[in-house]
């Protein structure tokens, strides 16, 4: 579904060029969920960022369902769900109308797109406040309004950047269950976190990035294999070879 081949991004900046990420190589499956497992700067957004059709790998390729993400980025855009670290929401609409808005974006036909909003409103649980103006909503509810959007023209690759930042333990769990639930339904989701539990429970596959670069790639048991260790966090220093 999705395929990262040797992507490198540079930055110009004032004082010289800066790295994002180099040598990337990886793909997503369908069915699969993939974490990108970081620190802040590792280059996550930047890997997403690329996939999401919002920046030009400075050299390599990527490309979603075998369309090219810098050549043929209108069709990638038809298959992605982007859920940004910034995605906002509009505190004058209600959910029904921001889901409407969304689905109008994509060209969702009208009643495809009814038939989708009254799925997602009841999967997120949103009924009670879905026609309310979303100004006063709790950063759980924005969240799942937040999902929903970037769900509702039933994209292929769901795309999660740090999708449970600032939530409490309830509304954690319900962003965790629709991951899943994406997975049930043959969806390829890539999620970036540096939230080491979060790529424990949900994660098909995990690419441990660190300073731009791919450090290790492989399913938790491969990984723990491959160190000697069990959990996440100290998988993670040794692979990355910097103690804590
Ligand atoms: N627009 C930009 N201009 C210059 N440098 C950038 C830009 N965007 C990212 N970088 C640099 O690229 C590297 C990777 O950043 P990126 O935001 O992708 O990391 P991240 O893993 O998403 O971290 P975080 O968890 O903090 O969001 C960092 O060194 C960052 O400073």
């Amino acid at each position: 579904m999705l395929q990262v081949q040797e992507v490198r991004k540079e930055f110009k900046t004032k004082t010289g060029p800066v790295v994002g990420v180099e040598r990337l190589t990886f793909d997503v499956r369908p069915g699969e969920v993939f974490g990108l497992l970081g620190p802040n700067g590792a280059g996550k957004t930047t890997t997403l960022r690329m996939i999401a059709t919002l920046m030009k790998p400075t050299s390599g390729r990527v490309s979603v369902g075998g369309y090219d993400t810098v050549s043929q980025s209108h069709e990638v855009r038809q298959l992605i769900g982007y859920l940004s670290n910034e995605t906002g929401i509009y505190e004058r609409f209600t959910p029904r109308e921001q889901l409407q808005f969304f689905a109008d974006v994509h060209g969702v036909p009208k009643a495809t797109a009814k038939r989708r909003i009254d799925e997602l409103i009841e999967r997120f649980e949103m009924g009670d406040f879905q026609n309310r103006q979303a100004n006063g909503f709790s950063t759980g509810m924005k969240q799942k309004v937040s999902i929903a959007r970037a769900l509702v023209h039933d994209p292929s690759l769901v795309i999660f950047d740090e999708p449970t930042a600032g939530l409490d333990v309830f509304a954690a769990r319900a962003v965790h269950r629709s991951i899943e639930s994406l997975r049930e339904e043959g969806k390829s989701v890539i999620l970036s976190t540096h939230i080491m539990h979060e790529v424990e429970k949900l994660c098909d596959r995990i690419g441990v990035i660190y300073k731009g670069r791919l450090y290790a790639l492989g399913t938790l048991e491969e990984l723990r294999e491959q160190t000697g260790l069990v959990h996440m966090d100290d998988i993670f220093f040794k692979i990355v070879g910097e103690e804590s």
